[in-house]
């Protein structure tokens, strides 16, 4: 047999190919990992690994470790990436590589495992990602500022009825306002059916967590514990839970239904679901599986938008009840721009910079989602001479890059007056990470800018925030409990709102929150007590 020419070149070129492959993977494997602290035979850092990854524990390990700090446990690699600038040059730069999630049995188990923030990076990710790219661009949500307007108003006027209840007021108007992008649909009172909806939406989220921190999502083995072994308690939660299941598909179906027969009807209002559905229609009609992706946009849409935007105003509001004088300055700046003529709108933005500031500083101090939500990499990566192994849950460390006081000066310290611009301020840049990086970023963070603006800008035109008092007059200053993924601040005391007089309020519960023309006085009236 001859072999012809071309083919020995081939063969050899391979031949060297394989070789020259074969020293580089020999050349990683011999790179050190990141550094991380020391881990025990076969099960790693299972022993060092807090039960809680409180700030304390992080910002420690990255002065003593550095930038990038590596676990392993059971042989999976964990990678906590610590400052921006390693975010940045992984997420971003590497995305191609690095835009993989890791797969979390639990979250399939539970019947998530095709919403965005779970799916693997491929076709599908792509598809479910364009979705929500199209109706979310920048200049898309300015289209959404009205709707977004008539929630906080009618956030205001609820807080004046029931101030004690600020924390449903506050998660009424963030999933209010995704309620209505999604579906199409305005929540106006307490019998709403997609109350009900959403409240089991919420159930079904905190029963996740989140995606990585279950050890089950770990150690895929304990689901053939038995509940009462330690650490396998997630099955007891799983099996009681499993009914989550079919509501969930209940969940997915309704809104669905609903609005593909207004669309027959003609009177769907324009909305996420609305404008895909008739897409599909058009481009695709019968297609069960484009239908689907579809279905688990517009279920995660909800369920990443409402509490990540609640739970951020909810630590903005903490804040300034620890900082009177940020509240009393914002404050003023509002009422030196607009003059206690109105209440501040969209067109107001740019034109009380303070405020900005002053959110953006609420979202660096405490970010809603600390720890991000995991990427996977997808091969292996050689990052300032170590190894990240293929398959490494790769962890956006956001407690430490907000922390970081190579870019921030005192970082703990709660203080708006670091971002104004020099020469007058110092011109630290906004912490724009917290929403993530590369091709994972998330999608939704033009609307939740604008949401918690318009919310936190119209709340302190009219309402102060204050401690309540104890028996003798002393303010009890509450604890902040932020808990792992969503990191809410949990007012443990009440907060004093003060009590208005309600007639003041003119317009109806029903017409969207027009504000009453008197407002002013109702503003001096709350504020000034
Ligand atoms: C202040 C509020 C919010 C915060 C702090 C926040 C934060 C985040 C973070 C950190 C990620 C992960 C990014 C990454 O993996 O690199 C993410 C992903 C995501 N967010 Fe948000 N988010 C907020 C609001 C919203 C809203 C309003 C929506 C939808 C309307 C939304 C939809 C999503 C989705 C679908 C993903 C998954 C993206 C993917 O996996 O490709 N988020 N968000």
């Amino acid at each position: 047999m001859t072999i012809s020419l071309p083919f020995t070149y081939v063969l050899i070129c391979l031949g060297a190919l394989s070789l020259v492959l074969s020293r580089i993977a020999k050349r990683r494997r011999r790179l050190p990992l990141p550094p991380g602290p020391p881990a025990d035979f076969l099960i790693g850092h299972l022993r060092s690994l807090p039960t809680t990854a409180s700030e304390e524990t992080l910002i420690r390990w990255h002065r003593q470790y550095g930038d990038i700090l590596y676990f392993n446990i059971f042989g999976t690699s964990i990678v906590l990436l610590n400052t921006q600038k390693v975010g940045h040059d992984l997420l971003e730069d590497r995305a191609k590589i690095y835009s993989d999630r890791p797969h979390v049995p639990f979250v399939s188990f539970m019947g998530w495992g095709k919403t965005l923030p779970m799916l693997p990076y491929g076709d599908e990710f792509f598809k479910s990602r364009k979705l929500y790219q199209e109706f979310l661009t920048r200049p898309l949500c300015a289209n959404y500022t009205d709707i977004q307007l008539v929630h906080a108003h009618f956030a205001l006027r609820n807080l004046l009825k029931t101030p004690e209840k600020f924390e449903s007021h506050i998660s009424r108007f963030a999933g209010g306002i995704v309620v209505e992008l999604d579906y199409g649909h305005r929540i106006l009172d307490d019998d709403d059916p997609y109350i009900l909806l959403t409240e089991e939406i919420n159930r079904m989220a905190q029963l996740l967590g989140q995606a990585g921190s279950h050890p089950v999502d770990i150690f895929p083995f304990l689901r053939f514990l038995p509940a009462w072994f330690p650490g396998a308690g997630f099955i007891k939660s799983g099996q009681g839970n499993a009914q989550s299941r079919d509501i969930l598909e209940v969940v997915k179906s309704r809104p669905v239904e609903e609005v593909e027969r207004s669309l027959v009807e003609d009177t769907a209002s324009p909305s996420f679901l609305a404008t895909n559905l008739e897409a599909l229609r058009r481009e695709n009609p019968g297609d069960t599986e484009e239908l689907e992706i579809l279905k688990n946009a517009a279920l995660e849409f909800y369920a990443a938008g409402a509490e990540t935007t609640s739970s951020t105003i909810e630590n903005i509001l903490f804040a300034l009840l620890l900082h009177p004088e940020v509240q009393a300055r914002a404050q003023k700046e509002i009422d030196d721009v607009l003059g206690q003529k109105r209440l501040p709108d969209f067109s107001d933005r740019e034109n009380i910079p303070y405020i900005e500031h002053l959110i953006q500083e609420g979202m660096r101090w405490h970010p809603a989602t600390p720890l991000g939500i995991p990427h996977r990499v997808m091969v292996d990566d050689v990052y300032q001479g170590m190894l990240i192994p293929k398959g490494s849950i790769v962890i956006l460390n956001a407690r430490c890059m907000t922390k970081d006081e190579k870019i921030y000066q005192n970082p703990q310290e709660f203080s708006p007056e670091r971002f104004i611009p020099s020469p007058e301020g110092r011109g630290e840049p906004y912490a724009s990470y917290i929403f993530g990086f590369g091709r994972r970023v998330c999608p939704g963070r033009h609307l939740a800018e604008a949401s918690v603006w318009i919310f936190v800008a119209t709340f302190i035109a009219a309402f102060e925030i204050v401690p309540i008092q104890d028996e003798n007059g002393n303010d009890m200053i509450p604890e902040a409990e932020f808990i792992e993924y969503i990191a809410r601040a949990k007012l443990k005391a009440r907060v004093g709102f003060p009590t208005p007089d309600s007639s003041q309020l003119q317009g109806s519960e029903s017409d969207g929150g027009t504000y009453p023309e008197d407002h002013e006085k109702v503003r001096t009236k709350t504020r000034d007590r």
